[in-house]
């Protein structure tokens, strides 16, 4: 396992060190991150061609994802902000947490969606700078990858929503650099909560890792938010 993560540095070119500067360039913006790329191991890959196959019938969806919020979807999000400018500026040049790590070296994932059932796989492989115990995920890592497939999960079925409650069992450490399943789904909803879990399984099933259900809450068009408070944010940037 080591001496794969290891490869994978070294493909990745992380060694290196960290590149200084930022590039908005629009090619940088459409790069789609959620298709194969040399730092996938085999197990990846094997399990993103068989979620292709699935999609082939129209039953399940490959989400695109990229290091920015895709302004296109401004439209659906600008109706809770009170200042439009400033969220077209913030959604295309802060970058999304999960895929601000260089290629390779963190979070390695895609994400399907069946609309018919209300469900999310994520496939995930974590890569070594997300180490927690020695050889094994951060918890925090994990955290992250069940937030945002529970997130997507909720917000194509529900609509703009926020995590308001997340509750994860750790059943099992996760091996850096393997591959594992994550496998969400809608529960119920009751008004503006939209409740949803998920599991964290290995790929041959046999293993469970994680487990969480969590709590997301619609946003209400009627109470805005003010985006103005990471302000700060800008002036450190810049
Ligand atoms: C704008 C963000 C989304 C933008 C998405 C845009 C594009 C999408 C594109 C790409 C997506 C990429 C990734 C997607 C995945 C994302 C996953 C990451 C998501 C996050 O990482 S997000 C960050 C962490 N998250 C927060 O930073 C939330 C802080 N928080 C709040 O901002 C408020 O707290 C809020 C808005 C949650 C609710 O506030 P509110 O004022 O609208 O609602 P209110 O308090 O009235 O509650 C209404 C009903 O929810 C119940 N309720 C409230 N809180 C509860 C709790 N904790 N547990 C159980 N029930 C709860 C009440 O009991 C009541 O229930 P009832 O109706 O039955 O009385």
């Amino acid at each position: 396992m080591l001496r794969r993560c290891a490869r994978l540095l070294r493909t990745t070119g992380a060694l290196c060190g960290p590149k200084r500067g930022r590039s908005f360039s629009s090619e940088v913006l459409h790069v789609d991150h959620s298709l194969p790329n040399p730092s996938w191991n085999e197990d990846m890959r094997l399990l993103f061609d068989q979620f292709m196959k699935k999609s082939e019938d129209g039953s399940w969806k490959r989400l695109p994802s990229y290091k920015y919020n895709p302004t296109e979807r401004i439209e659906d999000v600008k109706i809770f902000f009170p200042d439009a400018k400033l969220l077209k500026e913030q959604m295309s040049q802060a970058q999304l947490f999960p895929r601000s790590l260089g290629e390779g070296v963190g979070f390695e994932y895609a994400m399907f969606h069946n609309h018919v059932e209300d469900r999310t796989v994520c496939i995930f492989q974590g890569g070594p700078h997300l180490q927690g115990a020695p050889g094994f995920l951060h918890g925090g890592a994990i955290a992250t990858m069940i937030d945002s497939t529970l997130g997507m999960c909720a917000i194509l079925t529900g609509g703009i929503a926020m995590t308001a409650n997340l509750n994860i069992n750790f059943r099992r450490p996760i091996p850096l650099c393997s591959v594992v399943v994550i496998n969400c789904q809608l529960d119920r909803v009751e008004g503006r909560k939209l409740f949803v879990s998920c599991n964290v399984r290995s790929m041959d099933e046999k293993t469970l890792y994680s487990e969480a259900t969590s709590t997301f809450v619609k946003l209400d068009p009627k109470k805005k938010i003010d985006i103005r408070a990471s302000g700060a944010f800008y002036t450190n940037l810049q």
